[in-house]
């Protein structure tokens, strides 16, 4: 064999695999078909979407942007033009990093598309048309997965745009319609909203984000309304028409939309159809790798990760199934399944939370209480200016476990670890109340939410 692992996709879950192999002394080698390495992860979705965050956030904070953009279009694209900068920068440093790690670790890199000759064996046809065979022990995907982009849509990378191709607008349109109610679209939204472009959303659900909390979004709602988003909720898209510079939008309600942009954000498929997983007897289901909770695929010594198995398809948990994935491989040490997986949404403001919702634990039976914090209420919340933000815990009535932490507002990416490291110590309410927060912080939020549970639950002693 070539190699002890191939592993196929250099995105988060493919970086993690193979640093972990290496890191276990394995000859590893990462498979890429884009000249650049980092997929999504890096090159078309969390980094450069975050990295232009940044820009629009700074603007939203420096307060009544939008007025004073209006008139100057000049410093409106030039207010892109520092959100593409820094993208490409934190890029260029990331890449770096990740390489020199990579090869630091003796890590191949092998530049092509690789699909399956056998289960032991990749075809790679590199750019230059190229073909090789390469064989390894073991074989781990993590080929990702792109926008959705139906047959009927016509995307043109200009006007009728998805997550890859918003990135690289060159030009800020004056107006944006974005078809989608789910973490990408309320992310852009945000992001062309602070820039001052006029945004509107249409979504089939009555709220945006439908999973979370109703008050968490409920306060992200009110913040795109202040910034002058415009909502059309439960409409669907019958069609997107290019007319003049602009498109024209068809709703099933008959209403008509114009805007100089569209974002289509619906969802993402998977990138298997290269592979040719079923000449390897690999299982899939709609182009989504089946593994078992060790990511096995139905073929033992293959394992997939990352988005190509489907949710929550993060950059934060394919790196660690990855990792997992090459340890079971390599039968190193025991892997213990993360548990209370964080998610943030970097809206502006931001969202993020750990463990179950409201209506799960409804759901379950489980009598609980909800401990709620408002950042207004504390110091810091003041001082930063930080009004709308709120923490919210959810208790189990009788263990006094934490179930659920819910926070949107500054930091919320950041403060949810706390939280996440009760629920993985198996802390109570009472180990929040009884820690001693700097002050002032909004991390005190915790505590006064934690004292705002203790209090529910006295009423419901009463
Ligand atoms: C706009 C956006 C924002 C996001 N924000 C966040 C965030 O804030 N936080 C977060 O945790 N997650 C975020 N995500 C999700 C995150 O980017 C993905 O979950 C993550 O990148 C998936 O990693 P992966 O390694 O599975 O695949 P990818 O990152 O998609 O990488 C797969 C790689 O495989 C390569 N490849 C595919 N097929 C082949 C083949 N046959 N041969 C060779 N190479 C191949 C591709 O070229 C690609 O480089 C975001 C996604 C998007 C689109
Ligand atoms: N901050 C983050 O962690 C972050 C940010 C962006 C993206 N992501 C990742 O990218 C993934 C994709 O993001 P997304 O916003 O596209 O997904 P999403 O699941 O959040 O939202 C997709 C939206 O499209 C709708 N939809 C999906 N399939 C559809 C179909 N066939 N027809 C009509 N509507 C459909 C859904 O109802 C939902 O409203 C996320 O699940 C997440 O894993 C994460």
């Amino acid at each position: 064999m070539d190699f002890d692992i191939l592993i196929v996709g250099s995105g988060p879950a493919g970086q993690h695999a193979a640093w972990q192999a290496a890191r276990m002394g394995k000859r590893a080698a990462i498979i890429e078909r884009k000249p650049k390495i980092g997929g999504a992860g890096l090159q078309t979705g969390t980094i450069p979407s975050k990295a232009m965050r940044e820009v629009a956030y700074l603007l939203s904070r420096s307060g009544g942007m939008r007025q004073a953009l209006a008139p100057d279009a000049r410093s409106r694209h030039g207010l892109l033009a520092d959100a593409v900068r820094r993208k490409e920068g934190v890029i260029a440093q990331q890449e770096s990093v990740i390489l020199q790690r990579l090869l630091r670790h003796g890590v191949a890199l092998i530049p092509g598309e690789a699909s399956f000759l056998d289960a032991h064996t990749l075809e790679v046809a590199d750019a230059a048309g190229h073909v090789r065979r390469i064989s390894a022990d073991v074989i781990l995907l993590a080929t990702g997965s792109r926008p959705r982009r139906p047959a009927h849509i016509q995307f043109d990378k200009k006007s009728v745009l998805d997550s890859t191709s918003i990135l690289n607008l060159r030009h800020l349109p004056e107006s944006l319609l974005v078809v989608g109610g789910g973490v990408i679209a309320c992310e852009f939204v945000s992001i062309f909203a602070a820039l001052g472009v006029q945004v509107s959303v249409v979504d089939s659900h009555a709220q945006l984000l439908t999973y979370l909390s109703d008050d968490v979004v409920g306060v992200l709602a009110d913040s795109f309304l202040a910034m002058g988003v415009k909502f059309h909720m439960r409409e669907r898209v019958v069609a997107i028409q290019r007319e003049g510079g602009g498109t024209l939008t068809l709703l099933e309600s008959g209403q008509q939309l114009r805007a100089e942009a569209v974002l289509y954000a619906q969802g993402r498929e998977p990138n298997s159809g290269g592979l040719n997983v079923a000449r390897a007897e690999v299982r899939s289901k709609d182009g989504w790798i089946e593994v078992n909770p060790q990511f096995q695929t139905s073929v033992p010594h293959i394992y997939a990760v990352g988005d190509l198995i489907g949710r929550p398809a993060l950059a934060s948990t394919g790196m660690e199934q990855g990792r997992a994935a090459v340890l079971h491989a390599f039968g190193g040490e025991q892997h213990v399944s993360a548990e209370n997986l964080p998610m943030a949404v970097y809206t502006i403001p931001e969202i993020s939370y750990v463990g179950k919702t409201e209506k799960e634990v409804q759901q379950e039976g489980i009598p609980y209480v909800i401990g709620r914090a408002q950042f207004k209420d504390s110091a810091r919340g003041q001082i930063i200016g930080d009004a709308q933000g709120l923490l919210k815990l959810i208790v189990n009535a009788q263990n006094e476990k934490l179930l659920g932490v819910h926070i949107v507002g500054e930091q919320a990416s950041e403060l949810i670890h706390i939280g996440q490291l009760v629920m993985n110590l198996n802390g109570s309410v009472r180990d929040l109340v009884s820690n001693v927060f700097n002050y002032p912080t909004l991390a005190e939020c915790y505590k006064l939410a934690a004292l705002d549970c203790l209090h529910e639950m006295v009423e419901l002693q009463k």
